[in-house]
């Protein structure tokens, strides 16, 4: 598989080198060549594995000669070590012998070391990058911004790897406490994950990350790498639980047409989907929901695309004004909005009308939703609402309550238990630089550890 620029496609690469490059050279996104495509019946041979080998069969089809069949099955069964269940708020796995008639499931990705869907594109990535400098023996420094989750699963995924020094840039007090602690207490004292809280928006840190990129100096001097889902190799991972789940869907209710809705803020996720919708997975429709943050879904209506400043909300992740992936997915319909429109359905969300979902979810059936989570199933209840059709409906489940304690408590006037990884890191010191959001402020920071 090769990928070219999304500017150009004469400027191409290999998966390794685009990986590890982050950003084309004339500063557009890769993308793939072409997007495999599978048979029903090679499908169906995908949705009968464990997820762990299912996503190596995938990776096979994106990577390169550097990557062999055991080398993509070992990484995938190291990096995948943990469940990905669909659960009916009532907490019944998707099963039809179990739940005959249910037909709405909460795809929960969370259940990785840091608690967030984050995990499943940064563990493969980290392991995949770690595979080509070991044999290359090259270093690198990785710029990470993050409106709460990505820097967590990366900062772990990264953690001790030798060659690497890692930066991740929050914005200050735009993420929540529990993100905060989890962002700032990563290894220890000489830990190659540091952290930065930025004095401004999410968007600030994205575009001072993209900024540094820009600087071809600095970006050859620090060996910059991003591992925002700018990189494409956290986009493809990203497809590989949408083929998964929608096969276990589809194989437990065949009969159902399948619409995931995707709570989303810089629509890596929705790229995800869309890639594995082209791949063939029985995905008819996505819902993309938003907070307020939602040029896309005004997009979606006019035709429009106006990025614009984001404001705060209490689905902090999704926070953003300027979404990364918007390109991606133009160049995924070759800019063909009536095409766009078919599959993905937009629809967005204030917060009081999110508070009052979370609580009412939680008093009638005692399942507790992160904002994101219930901003995805908000979503979907509007698409049923507003389409009369007979189908499975799959809400992404983005983060654990627990890293949203802070608000959930106030809402639903409870304790919410923290699990063991979010405890630890509450006795762990923190560790943060706050910076201006200015490049000169990065590179001072970066300069500290990286000669
Ligand atoms: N929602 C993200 C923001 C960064 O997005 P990514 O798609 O580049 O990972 C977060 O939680 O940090």
């Amino acid at each position: 598989m090769q990928y070219h620029s999304h500017l150009d496609k004469s400027v191409t690469a290999s998966f390794g080198d685009a990986l590890l490059a982050s950003l084309t050279p004339d500063g557009g996104l890769w993308m793939p060549n072409k997007i495999p495509h599978f048979t029903p019946g090679q499908m169906a041979d995908l949705g009968a594995m464990d997820f762990a080998d299912c996503a190596a069969a995938l990776a096979a089809h994106f990577t390169d000669d550097r990557f062999d069949e055991e080398t993509l099955k070992s990484l995938c069964r190291d990096a995948y070590s943990y469940d990905v269940p669909m659960m009916t708020l009532g907490g019944e796995r998707l099963d039809p012998a179990m739940a005959p008639n249910a037909d709405e499931f909460v795809l929960e990705l969370f259940h990785g070391p840091t608690l967030a869907f984050k995990d499943f594109a940064a563990r493969f990535m980290g392991r995949a990058a770690s595979h080509l400098m070991a044999s290359s023996g090259q270093r690198r420094t990785i710029l990470v911004a993050t409106s709460g989750d990505t820097g967590g699963a990366i900062g772990d995924a990264f953690l001790d790897q030798d060659g690497v020094q890692v930066f991740i840039l929050f914005p200050k007090g735009g993420v929540s406490k529990v993100q905060e602690q989890q962002l700032c207490t990563m290894g220890g004292k000489n830990s190659n994950v540091r952290a930065l809280s930025v004095d401004g928006t999410f968007d600030d840190c994205q575009a001072l990350v993209k900024t540094a990129f820009a600087d071809a100096e600095l970006s050859k001097r620090f060996d910059l790498m991003s591992a925002n889902s700018i990189n494409v190799g956290r986009v493809i991972p990203q497809s590989f639980y949408y083929v998964w789940a929608s096969l276990q869907a589809k194989a437990a209710y065949p009969t159902r047409d399948l619409v995931i809705s995707i709570p989303s803020g810089n629509l890596g996720n929705l790229t995800g989907g869309l890639i594995a919708r082209k791949m063939g997975a029985p995905i008819d429709r996505f819902v993309v929901s938003h907070n307020v943050n939602d040029p896309f879904v005004d997009y979606l209506k006019d035709g429009e695309y106006r990025p614009r400043p984001s404001t705060p909300t209490l689905s902090n992740a999704m926070d953003i004004g300027r979404p990364n992936n918007f390109p991606r997915i133009l160049s995924l319909f070759d800019g063909n909005l009536d095409a766009i429109r078919e599959v993905c359905w937009g629809v967005s969300f204030d917060d009081e009308t999110t508070a009052r979902h979370i609580r009412r979810i939680y008093t009638d059936t005692g399942y507790l939703m992160c904002p994101h989570t219930a901003v995805g199933h908000m979503g979907m209840r509007a698409f049923r609402e507003a389409h009369d059709i007979d189908a499975t409906f799959l809400t992404v489940g983005t983060a654990h309550p627990a890293k949203f304690a802070d608000s959930l408590e106030t809402i639903i006037r409870e304790d919410v238990p923290m699990p063991a990884p979010l405890a630890a890191a509450f006795e762990a010191k923190k560790r943060v630089t706050t910076i201006d959001p200015t490049l000169d402020a990065l590179v001072d920071q970066i300069a500290l550890v990286v000669t």
